[in-house]
């Protein structure tokens, strides 16, 4: 990659040694982060797969790898715990013997109270509970990127033992990967998730039982059908064990979640409240904040309405690359819900300006966006 990264600028690297242990989707977007941000000297993966190791050094994810805990990790002043829930507090517990009593350790489960108390268990001092708000449901070393991480909310949750340094230390490492941090409490964090992603995959599994091994349902499971059940395309092993970590909370979004759905039943009687509740619905909808995600810097956008005929898109980089605008960074937007749109990022407010006059001249129309 030859792009400079965005984020703010590091004139000396955060850390001298760090060590992801798990190197998958999360830990290895973490490595790819600290080694393309330069914020580490050096990175060393650890994981429990020799062949995720092999790929991960093949891939170029980290600087060097291990695969067995040891004396190694004493000279590791970062330490990101990035394994499936399952495995993260064996991983701690295998790791606690040999970790500098100085390290900055942190990680990136799904659910925070129970690997937070057992940190503090095993007396791991400045241990800071993490969890980034981004992912994938394709799992793996070969699906990270750095990019998956910028713009993502990552959650801190200290507790009242959290050293304030180390939190301060963890919150500068997550903005220097292009994330924002959020602090609150482990509990209040779990209570969150539970609705805004363990309960969603609950239901998306619930609905693809619905059309399962019914030929015809599969036929007629439109977009809307996909994109709301995307989630459930997850490693299923890991998302049992998220879900189950966290069925507490769940328990509890769930009952809400029924009673929403008995709401909603009534509501086919009451045309007029179902029309209250579809507003408010779609007010929420539209207003979910977009995080942009790329390996550039968006600056300047222009959005662009896109007509479902073919090679559009082609003319649009077209038109404008014979113009010399050059396009930095290129999304496709909501399909079904836009009719059809694409996001560029362009260098310059005058590139957005000449971009929109070009392509309004091409006959699309284009909306500037902030
Ligand atoms: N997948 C996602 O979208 C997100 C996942 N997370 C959390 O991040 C963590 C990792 O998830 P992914 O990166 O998606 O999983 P992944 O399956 O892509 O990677 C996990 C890696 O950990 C390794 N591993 C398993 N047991 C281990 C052990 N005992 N010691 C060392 N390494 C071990 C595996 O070999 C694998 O390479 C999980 O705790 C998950 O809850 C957090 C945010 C998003
Ligand atoms: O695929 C997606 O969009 C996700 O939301 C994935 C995800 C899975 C687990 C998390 O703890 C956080 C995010």
């Amino acid at each position: 990659m030859t792009a400079s990264p965005p984020g703010p600028a590091t004139p000396a690297p955060l850390f001298e040694q760090a060590a992801i242990a798990g190197v998958g989707l999360i830990g290895g977007s973490v490595a790819l982060g600290l080694r393309q941000r330069l914020l580490a000297r050096r990175v060393t993966g650890y994981d429990a797969d020799v062949q995720v190791l092999q790929e991960a050094q093949a891939l170029g994810v980290v600087d060097d790898v291990r695969a067995t805990p040891g004396e190694w990790l004493r000279a590791c002043d970062l330490v990101v715990l990035a394994a499936p829930m399952r495995a993260l507090a064996p991983l701690a517990r295998d790791l606690a013997p040999f970790l500098s009593p100085t390290a900055l350790v942190t990680d990136v489960g799904s659910v925070k109270a129970g690997i937070a108390a057992e940190l503090e268990a095993l007396g791991v001092r400045n241990f800071v509970p993490g969890h980034p708000m981004a992912g994938s449901e394709r799992g793996g070393v070969t699906h990270a990127r750095a990019a998956l991480l910028e713009n993502a909310v990552w959650v801190l949750t200290p507790t009242d033992h959290t050293p304030l340094t180390a939190l301060s230390r963890v919150r500068t490492l997550v903005e220097h990967l292009g994330a924002a941090p959020v602090v609150m409490p482990p509990d209040a964090h779990d209570g969150l998730v539970a609705t805004v992603s363990h309960l969603p995959y609950l239901a998306s599994l619930a609905l693809t039982h619905l059309v399962a091994r019914d030929e015809r349902l599969s036929l007629l499971a439109a977009g809307g059908f996909r994109d709301l059940t995307r989630v459930a395309s997850g490693d299923p092993r890991m998302s049992r064990d998220m879900v189950v970590e966290n069925r507490a909370a769940l328990r509890n979004a769930l009952a809400r979640f029924r009673r929403q759905l008995e709401r909603l039943e009534a509501d086919l009687d009451q045309p007029e409240e179902l029309l209250a509740a579809a507003q408010e619905g779609k007010r929420t909808r539209d207003s979910l904040p977009v995080v942009k995600r790329s390996l550039l810097p968006p600056k300047h956008d222009l959005v662009v309405a896109v007509p479902d005929q073919p090679n559009q898109i082609g003319a649009v980089t077209q038109a404008l690359g014979a113009a010399g605008v050059n396009i930095k960074d290129i999304e496709v937007l909501a399909i079904r819900e836009e009719g059809g749109a694409i996001r560029l990022g362009l260098e310059s407010v005058e590139d957005v300006r000449r971009a929109s006059e070009i392509l309004n001249a091409a006959g699309f129309e284009v909306r500037g966006r902030g």
